[in-house]
């Protein structure tokens, strides 16, 4: 503690597309620094177009200069981290080697090592004929691909030789909070657990039995603890934050975007980052049924002490704006054209379709299938010479977005459900005016909106709360 008693924590989200970082007072409750950093991480899959891979070497160059870029004064004052991030992938390493602390400046810094890509929850390897051959999970949720277990079965049917290179893994956000604390074995929250399939919220357990009797190796699987418990304390001085320090057991990033954003029990929370999620708060003593429906949109999420949380989950958010934007790129390279920015890109599509308020033009923006429909993909329908410009088509796609999330989850349920009003949450969202101006026409209740670092900000709250 600073002599001026102040206390700060820091709130980490190493999401899809950026890492997000905030600094929250301990006693004032404030936000007195955040930053954020694109991670442009993607790389090619051995699995061609279908795997999603990230290069956790970039994804971390990123965090670090994220974190450093917070005020040098403030990181002294940091007494806890608060850590979450993009569920369902995995990330292998060496146990004791998966990083090498580096001096960056006058600052110490870790390194990856050694480490596979991390596969994210985009990755499309585990086809639904793969997914069938796998054993049933005792688990309320349906295995899905990108999903950890799925896709370290993948490996083991595919590619053992790659499996044998490492005896460690977990999400993106376990491995941080592994090598921060220098954990011989990493530790996951019930979150990340229940994101990797295989997994048995009322009993907090792998499946163990199943997963050892289809070969699996089970010595990959992390412990399990509960969401909000300390993992460890920082074995070194990192960017500026003293050694000593704790760190969170990593957390989930929607449930943290929740986290900070709800604050009545009658809210609904609507984030749009790189995916998409819908969801409101479940009643006390809900538990869901060990036998889940695959083709039911809307799954049962862990949030904090025994809570679940009714999420439409959708796979299709910011990243079909993202494809529309890479779409127009690669469309004016084939033209010979200056290729623009991809943030003045933004701009101007967003400006066109704000300046068309209504289109009949009609996209269904299911470019990457959903986890209940994986076959359905995206189409464009009720295209009238008339409506072809970049403003009809930029309206007609923020609208399917929304759409398809309220098709996966109605208004009329969340109005069963108790919920009174909205939170928006997540950079899509709070960049885009047509995408809010969407969200407020397709559901009648009122909107606000929380900050674009709202899970980082509800990773910090988490630790402060633990107090
Ligand atoms: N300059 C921009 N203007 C508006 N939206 C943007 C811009 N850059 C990125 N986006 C949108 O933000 C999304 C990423 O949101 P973000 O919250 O950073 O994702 P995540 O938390 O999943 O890493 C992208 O998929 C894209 O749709
Ligand atoms: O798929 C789910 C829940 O199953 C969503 O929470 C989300 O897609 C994943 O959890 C990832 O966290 C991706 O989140 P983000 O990187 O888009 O913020």
């Amino acid at each position: 503690m600073e002599a001026d008693g102040s206390r700060l924590v820091l709130g980490i989200d190493v999401g899809t597309s950026s890492v997000k970082a905030v600094l929250l007072d301990v006693r004032s409750g404030d936000v007195v620094g955040s930053q954020s950093r694109d991670t442009r991480a993607a790389v090619q899959s051995e699995c061609g177009p279908q795997g999603k891979e990230q290069d956790v070497i970039q994804i971390m160059r990123a965090l670090n200069d994220c974190v450093t870029s917070l005020p040098r004064e403030s990181l002294k004052k940091v007494t806890r981290i608060g850590v979450s991030g993009q569920m369902h992938g995995v990330i292998f390493w060496k146990k004791n080697q998966g990083c090498h602390w580096i001096n960056s400046g006058n600052l110490r810094v870790f390194e990856p090592r050694d480490t596979s890509y991390l596969i994210t929850w985009e990755d499309g390897r585990c086809n639904t004929d793969f997914l069938a051959s796998l054993p049933q999970p005792q688990s309320h949720l349906s295995l899905a691909t990108g999903f950890g277990c799925a896709t370290i079965f993948w490996y083991l049917r595919n590619r053992p030789d790659f499996l044998d290179s490492y005896d460690a893994a977990g999400t993106i956000q376990d491995y941080v909070v592994a090598m921060l604390c220098g954990l011989q074995r990493p530790q996951m929250s019930v979150h990340n657990a229940t994101s990797w399939g295989y997994f048995s919220t009322r009993s907090k357990t792998w499946n163990i039995d199943i997963l050892r009797g289809s070969g699996f190796p089970v010595h990959l699987l992390p412990a399990v603890v509960n969401a909000g418990c300390v993992a460890g304390k920082t074995s070194y001085e990192w960017c500026g934050i003293c050694q000593g320090t704790e760190v969170g057991i990593a957390l989930g990033d929607f449930q943290c975007s929740v986290y900070s954003s709800a604050t009545e029990s009658t809210d609904a929370v609507l984030n749009i980052s790189t995916s998409a999620q819908l969801t409101f708060s479940m009643p006390d003593g809900f538990q869901p049924e060990e036998s889940p429906n695959p083709g039911e949109p809307v799954a049962y999420f862990p949030y904090f002490n025994d809570h679940y949380l009714a999420v439409a989950a959708s796979l299709n958010g910011g990243n079909v704006l993202a494809s529309f934007i890479t779409l127009l790129s690669d469309w004016i390279a084939e033209l010979g054209l200056a290729i623009p920015s991809s943030a003045s890109l933004y701009t101007r599509v967003i400006a066109a379709g704000l300046s068309q308020h209504e289109t009949h033009l009609t996209i269904d923006p299911t470019l990457f299938g959903e986890r209940h429909t994986p076959d359905r993909l995206a189409s464009v329908s009720n295209i009238t010479a008339a409506e072809l410009s970049l403003g009809h088509a930029t309206r007609a796609l923020c609208h399917g977005i929304v759409q398809n999330l309220h098709s996966m989850l109605p208004s009329s349920r969340l109005q069963e459900s108790g919920v009174r009003r909205i939170i928006g949450s997540g950079s899509a969202l709070s960049r885009n005016d047509v995408l809010r101006q969407e969200v407020e026409k397709i559901f009648p209740f009122p909107v606000l909106y929380g900050k674009d670092t709202d899970s980082a900000l509800g990773a910090a709250m988490v630790m402060v709360k633990q107090w």
